[in-house]
């Protein structure tokens, strides 16, 4: 099994680039299907797992899908199927919002039913929802949820019972090619809701109010395809500068955008980091010395959830009690017990966890339960006293590109390594 391995104790100096933002990227791929007629040219697309599984979506279905380095090129002209079969939708979840873009186009999607994962149970019944206000029928059976509409979708008035990201970007894009207008209510308001919302009007589209909890989308009869360059990954950036803060480091996070990060500046900003916007990024310096704090994770403008673990490295850095909070998901506290292999102080209690900060951790072998999980595990391996091993790496692929080689330019004793080379490594340092 391929390994991180991190010998801790080094200062990270110098800069780093975020990429194109996962989130972003994902449903925009997926809205390419909207486009009836050209080719949509996205460009700071990330080389993320996630991304080759969306463009393996759209291939499945015989969407043509170029990836040429960081442009991914997309034409969605007809004949298309309209399914995602499981073992898509079992590798990424992202892979429902397929179902609002090919229901709109096509008046029928047949997705296989996403699981649970490691963070909670994360239905789609929100989603659903929205598609039968606008007058389409939906099945579940078999595994699958088929959705059909008898013609043109009919605009809607819609209010999400949760601000739920992927709820709010599905019903915008069936909202798009339907008649009349649809308005969602209690939307989410993520700055990637807003990337959606600026490609889809690119392709001609008339989408208002993204970014804030009222979303108005006016059907158009047609769409044709366009150019867009995806914002940056607020969590790729955020995750760097936890590891510059963590270390007492000075970083500069290059495409940062404070605007995006405010929540988590904020905290670090509360816990003696400091952060300050260059004309190119976010800068951060830290002594080192931190003051303990609370956060509780709420949807956007709220602390991200997708940041919760990288903030335990730091609130484990500082000296006395912290309390992390998790109210977006129920089961976001796997991390936990691969933290406490490395000497954390933390125990769950209900939907939080308790920090003890200021206790020295020690390098141990710990496993990613999930994408954030191991980047945060990474990150405690570079404050760690030894070498922490890392493993389950393909959660970490899902969203980070080249995570080990940024850490590492940025001054990191880290590796990765194949079974073998890490069997070797463990060898000799017994
Ligand atoms: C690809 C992508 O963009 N993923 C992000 C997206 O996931 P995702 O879009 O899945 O997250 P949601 O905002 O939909 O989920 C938030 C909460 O709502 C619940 N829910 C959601 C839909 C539904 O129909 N019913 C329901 O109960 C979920 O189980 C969860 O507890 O937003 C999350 C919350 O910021 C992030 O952690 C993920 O990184
Ligand atoms: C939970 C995440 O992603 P996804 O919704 O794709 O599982 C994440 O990016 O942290």
């Amino acid at each position: 099994m391929e390994k991180i391995i991190i010998n801790g104790g080094y200062k990270l100096n110098g800069n780093v680039k975020a990429e194109g933002a996962k989130n972003a990227v994902l449903p925009i791929i997926a809205a390419t299907i909207l486009a009836e007629n050209g080719t949509s040219t996205l460009t700071n697309v990330p080389g993320l797992a996630d991304v080759y599984t969306m463009n393996d979506v759209l291939s499945n279905i015989d969407a043509k899908v170029e990836m040429d380095g960081d442009t991914l090129k997309v034409t969605a002209e007809e004949p298309l199927k309209t399914e995602a079969p499981f073992e898509f939708v079992t590798k990424m979840r992202a892979s429902v919002l397929v179902i609002g873009p090919l229901l709109a186009r096509f008046g029928h999607a047949n997705v296989a039913m996403p699981g649970g994962c490691a963070i909670g149970s994360r239905p789609i019944d929100l989603h659903l929802k929205g598609f039968e206000a606008m007058g389409a029928k939906v099945t579940v059976g078999h595994g699958f949820v088929e959705v059909e509409s008898n013609g043109r979708l009919q605009g809607a008035s819609i209010y999400l019972d949760m601000a739920s990201v992927g709820a709010t970007e599905n019903i915008m894009m069936a909202a798009s090619l339907a008649d009349g207008v649809t308005t969602i209510e209690n939307a989410a308001r993520e700055p990637e809701i807003v990337d959606l919302a600026d490609f889809i009007n690119a392709l001609g589209g008339k989408i208002s109010g993204a970014g804030t909890s009222t979303v108005t989308i006016e059907g158009v009869a047609s769409l044709t395809g366009a150019e867009h360059a995806i914002i940056t990954d607020r969590i790729e950036a955020g995750t760097f500068m936890i590891a510059a803060a963590i270390t007492g480091g000075d970083v500069t996070v290059e495409g940062a955008r404070l605007t995006d990060l405010r929540a988590l500046v904020s905290k670090m900003r509360e816990m003696g980091v400091g952060v300050t916007e260059t004309a190119t990024g976010l800068r951060v310096t830290s002594t080192g010395a931190l003051t303990a704090t609370d956060i509780k994770t709420l949807p956007h403008p709220g602390f991200p959830t997708d940041m919760q673990s990288q903030m335990m490295t730091l609130m484990l850095k500082a000296k006395g009690s912290s309390m992390v909070t998790e109210t977006v998901f129920e089961n976001r506290f796997m991390h936990v017990d691969e933290f406490r292999r490395m000497n954390a102080m933390m125990k769950i209690e209900g939907r939080s966890v308790m920090i003890e900060g200021g206790h020295e951790l020690q390098g141990a072998d710990v496993k990613a339960t999930d994408l954030r999980a191991g980047a945060a595990l990474v990150l405690a391996g570079l404050i760690a006293d030894g070498v922490t091993r890392v493993s389950e790496l393909y959660h970490i692929d899902r969203g980070y590109v080249d995570f080990v080689g940024k850490l590492k330019a940025l001054g990191a004793d880290i590796e990765r390594v194949s079974e073998v080379e890490a069997r070797i490594a463990e060898t000799a340092t017994v």
